[in-house]
């Protein structure tokens, strides 16, 4: 039984027949993916706060020293964006500031917040206004807190990282793999495109990534809402100095990953952690969010390829590559769109067009993006 899915709720089962098929796959079972897609974005780290302490994260910052982007901050930031002609604004950034952290909570307050969701919906809301299609990764949500932003958001993710119980996920503060599927079970319930994935070489083994993948296609199957799955190598940083998985270890996992999952989910490397050239071959066909003007604020020491090494990648592979927009395009339809989310892409404007030009013609007359 996967950890934590009792405590939490969820009722996903994987056996262990399904996992040992998924054992045996290997890249030769796969077939490459027709085109690659990636998509512009820029990176806002909304808060530093963070209620977890995962060995291999530089993000977070200890109580007392953690930051909250100020408005003017976001604004100025995601218009920024906008005007490189990116499409997405990813808020990616630390789990639920608890009360350890007061300094985030009296800044809040003094903003007229009463948590880090509403605050969520304002930054939203700046987003769409200056031209860009939110995407949150607020780590686990309740139903209440994702119900709170689903409506501002063109997709949204977690990373389930591993259904296995891991040092590196901390100690008493750990992450919990059925509070991570929960957050998952969520979305699909509110019916939200859902990006989530697995992080490799953080101490999991073989059958916790094939579990990994067969609960997130085991969530997928019930709402089909996983509009992809990423492959993300944990890499050295000046908290975690364990390693990278080998080219080996990752082209196996992305094999299983295209293997196990439908055609209708993406399997993505991030292009600036992972050696994306050497498992194109795989079954990737997603390049991830690529910033021309923000860095990885994850893993800031890992520079962003720019549009031309994508398109070298693209060319190894002998196909084409595709912009995209941070909601996949089997996803925007009425459907799965909010009306918020829709108009923004139907809108006459400048965004409106951006948008449009990059779902109908993977292509956008922006500036590409530099090293
Ligand atoms: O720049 C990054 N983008 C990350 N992204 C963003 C991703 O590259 C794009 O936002 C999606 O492909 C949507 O367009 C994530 C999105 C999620 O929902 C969940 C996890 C991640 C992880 C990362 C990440 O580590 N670095
Ligand atoms: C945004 C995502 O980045 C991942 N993340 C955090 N730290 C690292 C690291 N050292 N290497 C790779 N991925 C990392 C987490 O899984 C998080 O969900
Ligand atoms: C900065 S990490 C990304 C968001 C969240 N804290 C998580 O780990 O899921
Ligand atoms: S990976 Fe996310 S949850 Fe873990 S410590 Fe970093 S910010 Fe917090």
């Amino acid at each position: 039984m996967i950890p934590g899915t009792d405590e939490y709720g969820v009722d996903v089962t994987v056996s262990d027949e399904d996992i040992d098929r998924l054992l045996d796959v290997t890249p030769a079972d796969v077939d490459p993916a027709p085109e690659l897609s990636f998509c512009r974005n820029v990176f806002v780290p909304l808060t530093t706060a963070c209620r977890y302490t995962c060995t291999y994260c530089t993000y977070y910052d200890p109580p007392g020293q953690a930051t909250l982007m100020s408005p003017e901050e976001i604004r100025e930031t995601v218009r920024r964006g906008a005007d490189a002609g990116c499409t997405e604004a990813l808020f990616t950034f630390g789990d639920d500031p608890d009360d350890r952290y007061d300094e985030i909570h009296g800044q809040l307050e003094e903003w007229g917040h009463e948590s880090i969701h509403t605050y969520l919906r304002e930054a939203c809301e700046i987003a769409l206004e200056e031209g860009l299609l939110p995407h949150a990764n607020p780590g686990d949500q309740t139903r209440e807190q994702m119900g709170e932003v689903a409506d501002l958001n063109a997709s949204m993710g977690v990373m389930l990282e591993t259904t296995a119980e891991v040092q590196a996920h901390g100690g008493p503060r750990a992450k919990n793999p059925g509070q991570r599927l929960r957050t998952i079970r969520t979305a699909g319930e509110l019916d939200v495109p859902f990006t989530t994935g697995i992080l490799v070489g953080i101490g999991e083994d073989w059958a916790d990534r094939a579990e990994s993948l067969l609960a997130i296609r085991e969530l997928d199957e019930r709402y089909g809402h996983v509009q992809e799955v990423i492959v993300q190598p944990v890499v050295d940083n000046e908290r975690w100095h364990g390693g990278s998985p080998t080219v080996d270890t990752l082209r196996r996992t992305v094999a299983m990953a295209r293997h196990c999952l439908p055609e209708s989910v993406s399997v993505q490397v991030p292009p600036n952690l992972a050696p994306a050239r050497e498992v194109v071959d795989c079954g990737i066909d997603d390049l991830g969010g690529v910033s021309p003007v923000t860095v990885d604020h994850v893993n800031p020491d890992y520079e962003w390829p720019g549009l031309d090494e994508l398109q070298a990648v693209a060319d190894h592979a002998g196909v084409p590559l595709r912009e995209r927009l941070p909601v996949y395009d089997r996803y925007a339809t009425d459907e799965w769109l909010s009306d918020r989310i829709a108009d923004a892409i139907d809108a006459p404007d400048t965004a409106g067009e951006r948008f449009r030009t990059v779902r109908d013609h993977g292509t956008n007359p922006a500036s590409v993006p530099s090293d």
